[in-house]
């Protein structure tokens, strides 16, 4: 299983409740808004290699194949030789020898750079001879009221690009209508029933969206258009376009941290949703352990 995280704290969360090895994170990332790329440091690339950085205890796809579950306690970053502050930035957290053939990665903010990053890690392993059953889309997301609160989770039913598409005097047409692409991907049914049913997260559409909501306004029109709508982020459908491209299943877990509505970054409850994914992340291995991706 790959899980494709945004950001280092999100990775952290779900590293932690998956019982692989984690970096060091850096808590600010999420509130570094205005830098260049804050959430990466550069010389170092998307998918747990690191260009220059020599050192550092990178974790690339060619050093994957020898960490196990067996060598969690063995191998964290001071033994690999890493500060965990200089490279909080990259992805590598891998575990691709255990019971899921785990790696959890940084994947970056944004569809583009998610389905890239994605896509790397994808090829990386299949090129291995060890090809991800699941990809996993998991980080923070802004919830519509009052169908999924600040602090809960939800799984999508549906990964939905809300704004891929052309506006028009008569209103928003996806890119479906333009009469290419897809804007929407499913997971596979029976898991998400699973996994909902494991984490007591809500089922629902989770949009991925290029700008993050701000007004009651622009939150009521995605909802018009999506009623099943329950949560909105910027990674799921980039990352689903690259597993579906390699014939993987996806899933895509949002913890709530904050409204989706009118701007206001007080109400935000960034460390209660990242304890959500821990949590929920946590109760989802067995899940995930007795899936068979043939079962739907
Ligand atoms: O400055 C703001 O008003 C603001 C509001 C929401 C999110 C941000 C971010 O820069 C974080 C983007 C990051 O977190 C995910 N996320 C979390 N909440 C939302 C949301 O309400 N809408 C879309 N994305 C959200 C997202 O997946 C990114 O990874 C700034």
């Amino acid at each position: 299983m790959l899980v494709a995280t945004a950001v280092p704290v999100e990775r952290d969360a779900v590293a932690g409740a998956l019982g692989v090895l984690s970096l060091e994170s850096d808590t600010s990332v999420l509130g570094t808004a205005g830098r260049a790329h804050p959430f990466r440091p550069s010389g170092t690339t998307a998918h747990g290699g690191s260009r220059g950085a020599a050192g550092l205890g990178e974790s690339s796809a060619a050093d994957r194949g020898g960490s196990s579950v067996a060598d969690h306690g063995g191998s964290g970053a001071a033994d690999r030789g890493g500060s965990g502050v200089a490279d909080h930035g990259r992805s590598g957290v891998a575990d691709r020898g255990g019971v899921l053939g785990l790696q959890v990665i940084v994947a970056g903010v944004g569809s583009a750079l998610a389905a890239a990053s994605t896509a790397s890690a994808l090829t990386a392993a299949a090129l291995q001879g060890t090809p991800y059953d699941l990809v996993v889309s998991a980080g923070i997301g802004g919830g519509f009221q009052p169908d999924a609160p600040v602090g809960s989770l939800v799984v999508a039913d549906e990964i939905v690009a809300a704004d891929l598409g052309a506006e028009t005097e008569d209103g928003f047409l996806p890119v479906t209508e333009l009469g290419f692409g897809t804007v929407r991907h499913q997971p596979p049914g029976e898991l998400v029933r699973r996994v909902a049913d494991a984490t007591g997260a809500r089922a629902g559409a989770v949009l991925t969206v290029s700008t993050v909501t701000g007004t009651a306004a622009r939150a009521a029109v995605l909802r018009e258009r999506h009623p099943t709508a329950l949560a909105e982020a910027m990674e799921g459908f980039g990352v689903a376009e690259a597993a579906v491209a390699q014939g993987v299943p996806v899933l895509e877990v949002r913890a709530i941290s904050n409204p989706v509505g009118p701007r206001d970054r007080a109400a935000w409850r960034i460390p209660d949703a990242l304890a959500a994914l821990t949590e929920g992340f946590g109760k989802l291995v067995p899940v995930l352990e007795s899936w068979n991706r043939h079962d739907s």
